[in-house]
């Protein structure tokens, strides 16, 4: 079957019943992986809620507008206020967000839901890393102004992806990303969208910093969000509570002492970049709420949503406790967190 039939299937057909959805995601095209992880079998996946949003969210209807998205070319438009912010809009149409989706789903990151952080290092596993590296380049998300050489000519150049998933009232913490990453960070936004605020960091960060971070990040409001943990692949909900890391109904949530001074929207299949000032000087963060305002007095009620961010370990941070003092992250590209 043609990837178009599939992304029809998937997305464009009304009268699709789930047993016929579930079997295509599992059998329908090609796998270019060689991935030794354990899939997920076919009939768990009925009870899979990343799944069901993909079942349930308005763009897999075939609504109108998402359709014609998909022909929009991509918008690159860089923050009028945050140097170094841009956010790309349609750059992954429904059928690079089904593929990924695909991916994510069959690999079962989430553990049917029941985790809600999963993490990758390394290139070797990470086959969307690829796809969607290729589709930054194609796209012109990774072009110069938006993205600086300095950074988009490393090699490799992303070797760690941090995948988020969201339940409608679940946010992550105001943070700037710690200094163990260099510069140059990409959230991808999937199936759902979300509004992500900016705050000016009340300490900031630079890329001198000592790979390790210091203890200005562990006091204050600013926070430094080790969801890149190198000490872990996943991190389940029960650890988030512990550790603050990613919020979670089941904590109280620390308000910021400040209120955002931007929020973007990030639209299913848009793409933010950060670099400079945005990535060291601003903190990001997406609110506990259930809907979010699109305009004035327009609100928006959250879905589940899935966002990939891709980053880039500075060398130094290898050399203080990368990988090689957590061996059990590297197997098979994920680790559960204990
Ligand atoms: O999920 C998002 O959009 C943000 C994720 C993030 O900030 C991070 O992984 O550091
Ligand atoms: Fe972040």
């Amino acid at each position: 079957m043609e990837m178009e039939e599939l992304n029809q299937e998937l997305f464009g057909s009304s009268d699709s019943d789930s047993e016929s959805v579930i079997d295509l995601i599992t059998h329908s095209y090609p796998r270019e992986t060689s991935h030794e992880q354990p899939r997920m079998p076919a009939s768990d996946r009925q009870d899979d809620p990343i799944f069901h949003s993909i079942m349930d969210s308005s763009f897999e209807r075939g609504d109108t507008d998402d359709q014609q998205q998909d022909h929009r070319r991509p918008v690159h438009s860089s923050h009028p206020h945050i140097p170094g912010l841009v956010l790309h809009t349609h750059v992954l149409t429904h059928l690079d967000q089904s593929r990924l989706m695909e991916q994510i789903t069959e690999h079962n990151f989430f553990k049917g839901g029941q985790q809600n952080q999963a993490m990758c290092f390394g290139p070797k596993e990470l086959i969307w890393i690829q796809e969607l590296e290729s589709r930054l380049w194609e796209t012109g998300v990774l072009d110069e102004p938006y993205c600086a050489s300095s950074w988009t000519a490393r090699m490799p150049l992303f070797d760690q992806s941090i995948m988020n998933l969201y339940q409608p009232g679940e946010g992550i913490k105001p943070h700037v990303d710690l200094a163990r990453f260099d510069d140059g960070i990409v959230i991808v936004s999937l199936v759902s969208g979300i509004n992500m605020d900016f705050y000016p960091a009340l300490k900031p960060m630079s890329p001198n910093d000592p790979p390790q971070g210091d203890d200005r990040s562990k006091s204050g409001n600013t926070s430094s969000i080790d969801n890149s943990s190198a000490s872990s692949g996943m991190m389940s909900r029960v650890s988030a509570c512990n550790t603050t890391l990613k919020t979670s109904p089941c904590i109280a949530p620390e308000p910021h002492s400040q209120r955002p001074a931007f929020s973007v929207r990030l639209e299913p299949g848009s793409v933010v970049t950060m670099q400079g000032a945005a990535r060291y000087e601003w903190e990001h963060g997406i609110q506990e709420v259930t809907e979010d305002e699109t305009s004035p007095g327009e609100y928006v009620k959250r879905q589940i949503r899935v966002s990939i961010t891709l980053r880039k370990m500075r060398q130094q941070a290898w050399e203080v406790g990368g990988l090689n003092s957590h061996p059990g992250a590297l197997k098979n590209g994920v680790a559960d967190r204990t």
